[in-house]
């Protein structure tokens, strides 16, 4: 739905240094919290970096994932077998919300219900590919996502003679 002036949401987040800010705080959180440290106990520590990159490339950025990582058929594969609940699935979301209001992503409402509805979907979906037995498409195509609402910005006043 953008048109050629509207910026991406990888670009109204503030880019890749936003997204690395925000998963390392958003990481840091997840290991001291005793519902999610258990799933996330040993992982590698460059993964906060490697989720910045998925978002970024989901939110219309370079497609770093993609081609560094393995995308989305990687991204299925290191959930696949880890019966996360939906307790563990909402505490993740929740410190994901807390985490962009402590980095300052923007606030703004278009923002925040592209981003929530984002994470909201994302996670579900994690949790379904994480079910014992399931076997998900990895041949999917990576996800993009885009503004649900228009990001707001002041328009031009409308002078007498363009009226
Ligand atoms: C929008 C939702 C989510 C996204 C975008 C996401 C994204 C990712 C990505 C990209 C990876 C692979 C990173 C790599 O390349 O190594 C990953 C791994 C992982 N995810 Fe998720 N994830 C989501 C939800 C969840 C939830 C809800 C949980 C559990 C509560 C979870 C648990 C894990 C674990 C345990 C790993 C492996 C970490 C490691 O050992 O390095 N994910 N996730």
């Amino acid at each position: 739905m953008n048109d050629e002036t509207t910026p991406t949401l990888y670009e109204w987040a503030g880019g890749r240094p936003a997204l690395a800010r925000l998963f390392e705080a958003f990481y840091r959180e997840v290991l001291a919290d005793e519902l999610l440290e258990p799933v996330f106990r040993g992982m590698d520590p460059q993964h906060p970096q490697h989720v910045a990159d998925w978002l970024g490339e989901v939110f219309g950025g370079p497609a770093c994932y993609s081609t560094e990582r393995g995308g989305h058929a990687h991204m299925i594969g290191r959930h696949l077998g880890r019966a996360i609940t939906e307790p563990q699935r909402r505490r993740w979301v929740s410190l994901l919300m807390d985490a962009a209001d402590e980095v300052g992503l923007p606030a703004d409402p278009e923002f925040r219900a592209a981003f929530a509805g984002y994470v909201e979907w994302g996670s579900r979906l994690a949790v379904v590919f994480s079910r014992p037995g399931a076997n998900p498409d990895g041949d999917e195509p990576m996800p993009h996502w885009d503004w649900a609402v228009p990001p707001w910005r002041p328009q031009p006043k409308k002078t007498s003679a363009s009226s």
